[in-house]
């Protein structure tokens, strides 16, 4: 049971917390939500995985019991195992670790189905699908990362449409995508087997956060083979 694994078949989206404005976090989620998001994506970054920091654990919390949608936590940390006992503490649903940043990859996975969220990989561009062969059993979903982590904004990754398929057809796990995640590079996701949509500068840097997360969505769901 959890979001990911009651997906059904449907190609769903929601925003990435990173290009939202952060002193609003909670009315900035609903803005995104009145155009049919149905999870939000917390991006945590340490400063030693990738060259960022952001939130943590506590603001995951306040956030959770603010807004009535699933919160998916993508943890580019390394050592994510101290903070995993924390963010399904926060009540997160979802946890993403990178493999790059995990020793013990297992282990690390092991410890968030453990604490009853569901467990996801997220993959850098350059990682090959073929190294979570072994972690499969341990797994709710993939991301598939279109842009090197580290920051919104950039541009998006066009071999990341082919890594999708592949991803889909290797182990038919449901695929999130997120890093320049547009109206446009949507459907060519979807197309290729992506099923959860994730966007930050597309829906919080035009002004109309509903109306872009909306027409991702549309876009997305147009494309969709069933
Ligand atoms: O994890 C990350 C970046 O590391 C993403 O969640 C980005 O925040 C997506 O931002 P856009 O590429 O959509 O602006
Ligand atoms: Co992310």
């Amino acid at each position: 049971m959890g979001f990911f694994s009651e997906l059904n078949g449907r190609v769903v989206g929601g925003p990435s917390i990173l290009a939202a404005d952060f002193a609003h976090l909670a009315d900035e989620v609903r803005r995104a939500q009145a155009g049919g998001a149905e999870v939000v994506h917390f991006d945590a970054m340490d400063n030693h995985f990738v060259p960022n920091l952001t939130v943590g654990p506590v603001v995951a919390r306040s956030l959770v019991a603010a807004i009535d949608i699933p919160v998916d936590a993508h943890l580019m940390v390394e050592n994510p195992d101290n903070l995993i006992p924390m963010f399904v503490e926060a009540g997160v649903a979802s946890i993403s670790v990178q493999p790059e940043a995990v020793t013990h990859l297992h282990r690390t996975l092991k410890m968030i189905k453990g604490g009853g969220v569901e467990a996801g990989v997220a993959l850098n561009p350059t990682t090959p699908p073929e190294a979570i062969e072994w972690a499969v059993p341990y797994l709710d979903y993939v991301l598939v990362m279109s842009v090197d982590p580290g920051f919104g904004g950039q541009k998006f990754i066009e071999e990341m449409v082919e890594k999708v398929r592949r991803v889909r057809e290797l182990y038919g796990l449901p695929v999130q995508v997120d890093g320049g995640i547009t109206a446009e590079t949507a459907p060519l996701m979807v197309e290729a087997g992506a099923q959860v949509l994730i966007a930050g500068s597309a829906v919080y840097k035009t002004g109309d956060p509903a109306g872009e997360m909306r027409r991702i969505l549309e876009a997305g769901r147009a494309a969709h083979r069933g």
